[in-house]
């Protein structure tokens, strides 16, 4: 595993503008860094190839341009160098991601805004179509672009009372087809239909019932049944399970694939308009108040 890390620090290299900072490396595991701080640590067990990758950039792993290209960045790395597993979790107390970090939406640079939707299809596209076995251990709350993560892995372990779910609509947006398909996948149409147009945040509980996650441990066992369910997954022949994993997600890949630019070009044009623009004001400004008076 120690090359991966030394290609990894090139790639951080060719990259000046996401990568300042020296990585840390240890002997199984590497600090990725970003513009901001080390918002992702990724550590590599050597004997299984497993990769437990966690998002740490607090207050609430919100997914901005320079976060979403590190996780781009270490997901291809990961699959560059045949790691054979990936756990995606938090190292943030409480909070496994808030989602898209709205400040990318509201008033936007178009420039940026286009960038940061592409960035976002990428760690789609490797995350959904890895060939890793994927689990997210969810220890933490899991809104929008948080559940679309979670629902790209292969499996879901959630520690209780928090919320997951995609609540798009409750901020006056939409989920874009390939974040449909994806929840399709895990719950089916109607399960699907109902829980986007109502915008819905469902309990670790009520996200059980209807198998958004699919097994729910105390909160300090997530990462421990998270590495527990992987090893069932490593014992199936590697060729087979990437294959059966392929032969369930590649149309669906390949939708995007081939849309990837009018996908970009919606979002912009969706996100721009005025109507938009007043409900993510509004919604940040719910949000502070409610922030605020905690304090
Ligand atoms: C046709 C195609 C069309 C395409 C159309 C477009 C499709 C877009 C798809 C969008 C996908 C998304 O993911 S949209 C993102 C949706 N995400 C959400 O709704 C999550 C909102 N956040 C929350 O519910 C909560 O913050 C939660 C995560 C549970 C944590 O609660 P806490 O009480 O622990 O923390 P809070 O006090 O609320 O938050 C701490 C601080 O973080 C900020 N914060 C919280 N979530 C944030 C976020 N997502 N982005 C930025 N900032 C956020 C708060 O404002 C606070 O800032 P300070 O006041 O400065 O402290």
């Amino acid at each position: 595993m120690a090359t991966l890390w030394t290609r990894g620090i090139q790639v951080c290299r060719a990259l000046p503008r996401l990568c300042t900072a020296p990585s840390v490396q240890r002997r199984t595991s590497v600090r990725l860094m970003s513009t901001e701080k080390d918002n992702l640590l990724v550590d590599v067990d050597s004997k299984t190839g497993v990769a437990t990758m966690q998002m740490n950039r607090p207050p609430v792993n919100s997914l901005n341009l320079e976060f979403l290209t590190s996780i781009s960045i270490a997901l291809e790395k990961l699959e560059n160098e045949k790691c054979r597993g990936l756990i995606l979790t938090s190292d943030v107390p409480k909070i496994f991601c808030a989602g898209l970090d709205i400040l990318e939406m509201y008033q936007p640079d178009v420039e940026r805004l286009q960038v940061f939707w592409r960035s976002l299809q990428d760690v789609w596209l490797r995350l959904y179509g890895s060939k890793m076995a994927t689990i997210a251990a969810i220890n933490g709350h899991s809104p929008a672009g948080g559940c679309l993560l979670a629902t790209c892995c292969d499996y879901r372990i959630m520690a209780p009372n928090y919320t997951i779910g995609l609540n798009e609509t409750q901020l006056g947006i939409v989920a874009p087809f390939w974040f449909r398909d994806t929840m399709c996948g895990v719950i089916g149409h109607r399960e699907t239909e109902h829980a986007l147009t109502l915008g819905i945040m469902y309990s670790t509980e009520e996200a059980l019932n209807i198998k958004l996650v699919d097994k729910v441990v105390p909160q300090d066992k997530v990462i421990p049944a998270a590495q527990e369910k992987m090893k069932q997954y490593l014992k199936i022949p590697e060729v087979a399970r990437q294959l059966s994993k392929d032969l369930m997600r590649r149309e669906t890949v390949e939708k995007l694939r081939l849309r990837r630019e009018d996908d970009v070009a919606a979002f912009k044009n969706f996100a721009v308009r005025e109507s938009v623009q007043k409900s993510l004001g509004m919604y940040l400004e719910m949000l502070k108040k409610k922030s605020q008076q905690k304090k």
